[in-house]
């Protein structure tokens, strides 16, 4: 991992939790580190199925683990083919069956060739034949490995084969759990349909639902949805034509299916036909519904479950220094690579975000309080090109984009899982690679025996002894060493101290116990720099304007150390 100059790689440590109290997690491994990517549920009439001539996927015994997980939840076993099924050469994720073996129109046929693909990945190599089948699957798979190809190639061909016309209304619904990653979706799924006469659209949050109700009155034969806006059209769209919906797909199951989700989800599965009561999806409550549910899990036998291309390290900073490091690695990196940095709330977001673009470190932000138009046009700009992204666990999940060289995750994830995913943005598809950080306060150093249970081992990092007394002492060095640049500190520290002021920094030295001596010594002042706040800057107005609204600018608390919490937010403090 090349994180010059300021960190340097230090020997992974023999056992960096070995000191530390025994981990107290309850979660299963299956639990915490599978990404139940999909969930394909069928209620159609089963007549008539095709018998597909090939080999359904892999031969050889399951392994224990995946019989383990199967037997839990009651599942069927998948069908054994006669065709072996390999991996690629070279580590990567395809296999060695081929598109055009499938038995599917030459409609996708052709677009998938112009999409490039030839081979399939092991996830669309096992679950597309029962899909196509017409069975319902619950896939899991690593994150990057092509989950969306897999469900989106049968669900197009069930409409084809169904001659479903826009005069039908809606047959296939795909939720999913961002307005980002439905996009992304929907994108996909417009590429694979391109030949296609059938239609498709998308309903998010943050858009004209007016708009969108015209479309669906038009008739959307496939349809891509976050689950709130979904509701919002089942509930007053009375144009909306959903009867004769065939397939609904649950993309991020496990993120889906949790709590903050689950009375949107009773409501719409209520509200659909055909598909049965909520309980029953959730795999638990219902065995006869478990019986006949096909669990398709690729990986479940390898023991890491983050990819291959990956490489992981933590390090330890103290908080007063915490924003040093990522202003000294993002200044090292800038627009050369492509960067993405969690943070733990939309305030915390926006907040480092002001200060990196006031430090000359251009950067751009995305998390629930952005209006969605520059939502949507932030991501597909950093899909494009190089830059820093930084942003919420809003861009945890499901996004694909690519040749990410780095996660850096400045406030630490919820646990495992949620980890996983932040990290599976970088090294994806075939043979992909990248880098992921995470920077851990001191009293977060737990979470390390949390991703230990799961088998994620991280290298440890270290600032190196060159960089240390300067990145203490003297930030004009790292903002750039000259005159000028001692100014620009004295900027930084300005508006340090109107944060100060309103109070949420101060929540933060309190937390943390700094005092603004040494806050001003990190800026590379000796003693405490007389600095005019200017109280009738804009800057200020602002803040009274807040002030008079009763709010914090960035919501930091004693029980919220990380920021307000906001829209996708769910924790507020990660203490491990
Ligand atoms: N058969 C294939 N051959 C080559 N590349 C593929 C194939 N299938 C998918 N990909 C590529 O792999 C990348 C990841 O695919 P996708 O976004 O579907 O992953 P995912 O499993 O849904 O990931 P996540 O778990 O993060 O949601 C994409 O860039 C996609 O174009």
């Amino acid at each position: 991992m090349d994180l010059k100059p300021c960190i340097r790689s230090a020997q992974p440590s023999k056992n960096p939790v070995a000191a530390l109290p025994e981990s107290g997690s309850d979660e299963s491994v299956y639990d915490t580190v599978r990404d139940e990517g999909i969930l394909q549920m069928q209620k159609v009439e089963r007549k008539g199925k095709r018998k597909r001539e090939e080999g359904d996927g892999m031969e050889g015994k399951l392994d224990k683990k995946e019989e383990d997980v199967m037997k839990e939840k009651g599942m069927v076993k998948e069908k054994k083919g006669k065709q072996k099924l390999k991996k690629g050469k070279g580590g990567g994720i395809l296999t060695n069956k081929l598109f055009s073996e499938l038995v599917i129109s030459e409609l996708t046929a052709k677009a998938i060739r112009e999409m490039n693909y030839t081979h399939l990945t092991e996830i669309q190599a096992r679950s597309i034949p029962h899909l196509m089948e017409q069975s319902d699957v619950m896939g899991s798979a690593k994150t990057g490995s092509g989950k969306t190809l897999a469900f989106l190639i049968p669900a197009i061909e069930l409409l084809r084969s169904s001659n479903f016309l826009p005069v039908n209304g809606t047959g296939v619904i795909v939720i999913c759990p961002t307005r980002e990653l439905a996009i992304q979706t929907h994108k996909v799924a417009k590429e694979l349909m391109k030949y296609y006469s059938q239609n498709l659209g998308y309903v998010i949050g943050g858009t004209n639902m007016r708009s969108k109700d015209n479309q669906l009155a038009k008739g959307v034969n496939v349809l891509v949805a976050t689950p709130g806006r979904l509701l919002d059209h089942l509930r007053r769209t009375s144009s909306f034509n959903y009867k004769s919906l065939k397939c609904l797909i649950i993309d991020e199951a496990d993120r889906i299916l949790e709590q903050n989700f689950e009375e949107n989800m009773k409501q719409i599965f209520k509200r659909l036909p055909q598909v049965e009561d909520f309980a029953n999806f959730t795999f638990r409550k219902n065995e006869e519904r478990q019986r006949k549910l096909v669990y398709v899990g690729v990986d479940d036998s390898e023991l890491k479950p983050t990819v291959e291309g990956l490489q992981q390290g933590y390090c330890v900073i103290p908080s007063e220094k915490r924003f040093l490091v990522l202003y000294a690695f993002l200044r090292k990196v800038r627009q050369k690579q492509k960067v993405m940095v969690f943070f733990s709330s939309c305030s915390s977001v926006k907040f480092h975000a002001e200060l990196l673009n006031f430090l000359a470190i251009q950067c751009d932000d995305i998390h629930g309080q952005v209006k969605q138009q520059k939502r949507t046009s932030t991501f597909f700009r950093f899909k494009e090109e190089k830059g820093i992204l930084l942003c919420t666990n809003v861009a945890a999940r499901g996004l694909d984009i690519p040749n990410v060289d780095y996660i850096v995750q400045y406030d630490p994830p919820d646990g495992p899982k949620d980890y996983i995913h932040r990290v599976g943005r970088t090294a994806r598809g075939d043979k992909g690679k990248g880098s992921a950080l995470l920077f851990l306060l001191p009293e977060e150093l737990k979470l390390l025996i949390h991703l230990q249970a799961t088998n994620i081992s991280l290298a440890e990092y270290e600032f190196s002894k060159k960089d240390v007394p300067k990145l203490q002492s003297r930030f004009e060095y790292i903002v750039g060493g000259n005159y000028f640049l001692n100014e620009l500190a004295k900027e930084a520290y300005r508006s340090y101290l109107l944060a100060y002021n309103s109070h949420s920094m101060k929540d933060i030295f309190d937390i943390h116990q700094l005092d603004l001596k040494k806050v001003a010594a990190s800026f590379g002042f000796k003693d405490l720099p007389k600095v005019s706040l200017n109280l009738e800057s804009s800057a200020s107005k602002h803040r009274k304007m807040r002030k008079v609204g009763g709010g914090r600018r960035h919501g930091i608390g004693p029980s919220k150390p990380y920021g307000r919490r906001g829209g996708y937010d769910r924790r507020h403090l990660a203490r491990f």
